[in-house]
C-alpha cells in the first residue's frame, strides 16, 4: 500500500516571518493522518520551518539542491545542508528549474545520484508542454526524461510528480483520467529501470485544489498531488490534505 503523500511547493513564495505565521496556523489544523504532508518552503525559510513542524508529523522538503557536497558554487546549497537542517525531500527537476535556469537531464542524473548518496528522497519533476501534447509526443518526451534522469540508479524510495506544464499555475488541470494514462506509463517504465514499479509514489501537480483533488486521488494509481499556489493558504492547503472528505468537483 502506498501512502498518499500531499506536498505544498511554496516556490518562491513567503518570507521567514510569513512561514512562521503560516506554520503557525497549519500546525493547529486537524490534518488526515493516513496521509502524509510535506512543506516544501524557500531555502531561506527551512530553518524557521524546521523548527516550527518539529513537533509534527508534517515533513520538510527542499525545492532544489546542488549535486555537489561543497566548493566553489556560489548562490548553490547542498545536500549536507539540507540534511542537517531536517529536509527529507528534494524537488528536483521542476519545469520551472529546466525551462528559466536550463538545468538539463545530465545535471538533473547528478542530482538525483547526490539524492541516493544522501538518503534524500527525491520528487522528480516530469512533464509535456503543451505543444508537445498536442504533437501526440507526451509519453515520448517523459519516457526521455526518465531514462536520463534515472540513469544509472538504483533508489528504492522515489516520488515522481507528473506535472504537465501546460497545466501549472494556469488553473487547466488535466483531466484524473489524462493524468492516469501518464501515470500508469510512468509507473511501468519506473519498473523496468528501477524494479520498484509497485513502490514509487507518483504525484499528480497542475493547479489542484481543493475542489478538484477528490476526482485525482479517487484514481487507484495516482499517489498523491504536488501542489503550488494552493498551498499557500492554510484553509486550502488543509482541505487538500483532507481530500477524503471532499466532494467531487
Ligand atoms: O510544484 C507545483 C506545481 O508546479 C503546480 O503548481 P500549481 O498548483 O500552482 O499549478
Amino acid at each position: 500500500m502506498r501512502r498518499p503523500l500531499i506536498a505544498g511547493n511554496w516556490k518562491m513564495n513567503m518570507t521567514p516571518d510569513e512561514a512562521k505565521v503560516f506554520i503557525e496556523d497549519f500546525k493547529k489544523q486537524e490534518l488526515d493522518s493516513t496521509v502524509e504532508v510535506a512543506v516544501i518552503p524557500p531555502f531561506v525559510d527551512l530553518g524557521i520551518v524546521s523548527r516550527e513542524i518539529s513537533d509534527t508529523e508534517i515533513k520538510l522538503g527542499a525545492q532544489n539542491m546542488c549535486w555537489e557536497d561543497n566548493g566553489a558554487y556560489t548562490g548553490e546549497i547542498s545536500p549536507l545542508m539540507l540534511k542537517e537542517i531536517g529536509v527529507e525531500y528534494v524537488i528536483i527537476g521542476h519545469s520551472e528549474r529546466r525551462g528559466y535556469f536550463k538545468e538539463d537531464d545530465g545535471m538533473l542524473n547528478l542530482k538525483m545520484k547526490a539524492c541516493e548518496r544522501h538518503g534524500l528522497k527525491p520528487i522528480l519533476c516530469v512533464g509535456e508542454t503543451l505543444e508537445e501534447r498536442e504533437m501526440g509526443l507526451t509519453l515520448e518526451k517523459i519516457g526521455r526524461e526518465l531514462d536520463e534522469d534515472l540513469k544509472d540508479l538504483s533508489l528504492k524510495e522515489l516520488v515522481i510528480a507528473y506535472e504537465p506544464i501546460w497545466a501549472i499555475g494556469t488553473g487547466k488541470n488535466a483531466s484524473p483520467d489524462d493524468a492516469l494514462y501518464v501515470i500508469e506509463f510512468i509507473r511501468k517504465k519506473v519498473d523496468e529501470l528501477l524494479k520498484i514499479g509497485e513502490m514509487v509514489r507518483i504525484l499528480y501537480g497542475g493547479s489542484v485544489k481543493a475542489d478538484n483533488i477528490k476526482g485525482f486521488m479517487d484514481r487507484e494509481g495516482i499517489d498523491g498531488a504536488l501542489v503550488g499556489g494552493a498551498s499557500l493558504k492554510v484553509n486550502e492547503f488543509t482541505r487538500i490534505v483532507n481530500f477524503k472528505e471532499a466532494r467531487n468537483g
